[in-house]
């Protein structure tokens, strides 16, 4: 993110602090602001992820209903704008962002982002994180974090856009990529994969920055999508047999009783198309053999294996990492599916064996950056050639395992070009695979484009960015 203006001044008589003051004072008695704070701290300094770090915060503190909502808001939000945050902050005072102390950032991050993108009134919001930093760091840093939000608070949204943002006329992307809180390489994948630097990608990075719907996946033959949009109050998804959307914000779907009860996955309906697109490609000869071969967390395994069950088949579902394959049988039990931790590129499974294969392959997620607030932050456009070579490699092992005549589904929860239509073009170019029009069995999606493989978008379907490509070994 690149502003076009020089930072003026540090506001008068207030120096950012090097580090801490003094010991640190109690809690601040802002249980939501708190929990907010602790959330981006844990993202800065331990990698950690907010959308596992702030639901157990809230249960650990029993913060419920419109507090948790109101730390689920601020914290998700802050997360999701940092760059444009700091932009603005910066242009808040001389002293670069990186010598100020790393929690005063963050409060400095969660009471830009209230004065910016929320309705608390602007005096409450400098007020309660100026409280929130005295408590943390003491009364030099709180009156930092005062001077510069006072600063913050002069203009709107808006006219910060206006003011630091590239210009349109010269930087399209740039201006979207800003005005929408993206990191500029992001923008230019989506607008390569859109083919559109306009409106259509204007609409992408505004869905994409939106909190989005919870989807639940009913699990087949146990319960219906509509007994479980009665059970949860959502609304029965329109495109997935099985799906559910909850209103962005409906509480921790975790503790929701049919999920508890294994009745249901949190699964986003593009994901469960992609599971259900593998399933309905046609097939000729046996098809009871089926295989998962980037099975963790477990959510397709899981919505394949109630299948299989369904039909007498079985599902061999390996995961790499032995901790995420713990979750896969968690999320399969009492289906017929045998989880193998093992390498997917070897797995020591029998090749030519499988009638469908699913490579649900490791990728960047750029597709998924809605539900995951801070990864626009960290992913960087060098993750991008390691994770091409693993998903080749994935993939050509899929060749491999699947008997002739046999489907193997592509999938990636991402639309970047070279982990897309990349791969598969080497991969189809090595192996002479023949590629199947995917949008056959998306029935009922609109917009699937001009295939054979399917791409759908946040934007158009609702769906997180998940790329999907049916191949079938030639016979
Ligand atoms: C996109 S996720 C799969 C999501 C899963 N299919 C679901 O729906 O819950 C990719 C998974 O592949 C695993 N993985 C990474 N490298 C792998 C490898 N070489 N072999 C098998 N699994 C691998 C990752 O640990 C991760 O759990």
């Amino acid at each position: 993110m690149t502003g076009r203006e020089r930072r003026p001044a540090r506001p008068r008589g207030q120096r950012p602090p090097k580090r801490r003051l003094g010991p640190r004072r109690p809690p601040a008695q802002d249980p939501p602001r708190q929990a907010a704070l602790d959330t981006l701290r844990a993202v800065r300094e331990r990698d950690a992820y907010a959308n596992l770090v702030l639901p157990a915060l809230l249960r650990e503190r029993r913060i419920t209903g419109r507090d948790a909502a109101l730390a689920t808001e601020l914290a998700y939000g802050a997360a999701r704008a940092q760059g444009l945050l700091d932009a603005v902050l910066a242009a808040c005072t001389d002293r670069p962002l990186s010598e100020v102390d790393g929690t005063v950032l963050d409060a400095l991050r969660l009471g830009c982002y209230q004065l910016l993108r929320t309705r608390v009134p602007p005096h409450a919001a400098v007020a309660s994180t100026v409280d929130l930093v005295r408590a943390e760091a003491g009364s030099g840093p709180a009156g930092f974090v005062n001077a510069v939000l006072r600063r913050v608070a002069a203009q709107d949204e808006a006219a910060w856009l206006e003011r630091l943002a590239p210009a349109a006329a010269e930087d399209p992307i740039g201006h979207l990529a800003f005005t929408h809180a993206h990191p500029r390489w992001i923008a230019q994948a989506f607008a390569d994969a859109l083919g559109s630097t306009g409106a259509p990608l204007a609409a992408l990075l505004r869905a994409d920055d939106d909190r989005p719907a919870v989807h639940l996946a009913a699990r087949p033959g146990e319960v219906s999508a509509a007994e479980l949009a009665a059970m949860t109050g959502g609304d029965v998804a329109p495109y997935s047999p099985y799906g559910v959307r909850l209103e962005p914000g409906a509480g921790d779907p975790g503790d929701l009783d049919p999920v508890r009860e294994h009745l249901a996955v949190v699964q986003d309906e593009g994901s469960q198309l992609c599971a259900l697109a593998l399933t309905r490609a046609p097939l000729a000869g046996g098809d009871k053999r089926w295989l998962d071969l980037c099975a963790g967390p477990g959510g397709k395994a899981a919505l394949l294996g109630a299948l299989a069950g369904l039909s007498g088949g079985t599902l061999d579902a390996v995961e790499k990492a032995p901790h995420r394959a713990k979750l896969v049988g968690e999320a399969t039990e009492g289906l017929p599916v045998t989880v193998h931790v093992a390498d997917g590129r070897d797995p020591g499974l029998p090749e030519s064996r499988y009638d469908r294969v699913l490579v649900d392959a490791p990728c960047t997620g750029l597709g998924a950056l809605r539900r995951r607030p801070e990864a626009r932050w960290r992913r960087q456009p060098a993750n991008v050639p390691g994770l091409t070579r693993l998903q080749r490699e994935l993939l050509t092992s899929a060749l491999r395992l699947v008997r002739p005549g046999g489907v193997v589904g592509y999938v990636v929860c991402s639309p970047h070009l070279p982990e897309t239509v990349g791969v598969l073009a080497d991969v189809v170019r090595r192996t002479g695979v023949e590629q199947l029009d995917t949008r056959r069995c998306f029935p009922g999606v609109p917009d699937l484009g001009a295939g054979p493989h399917v791409q759908l978008w946040p934007h158009v379907h609702g769906t997180d960015a998940m790329f999907c490509a049916l191949l079938r070994r030639p016979g």
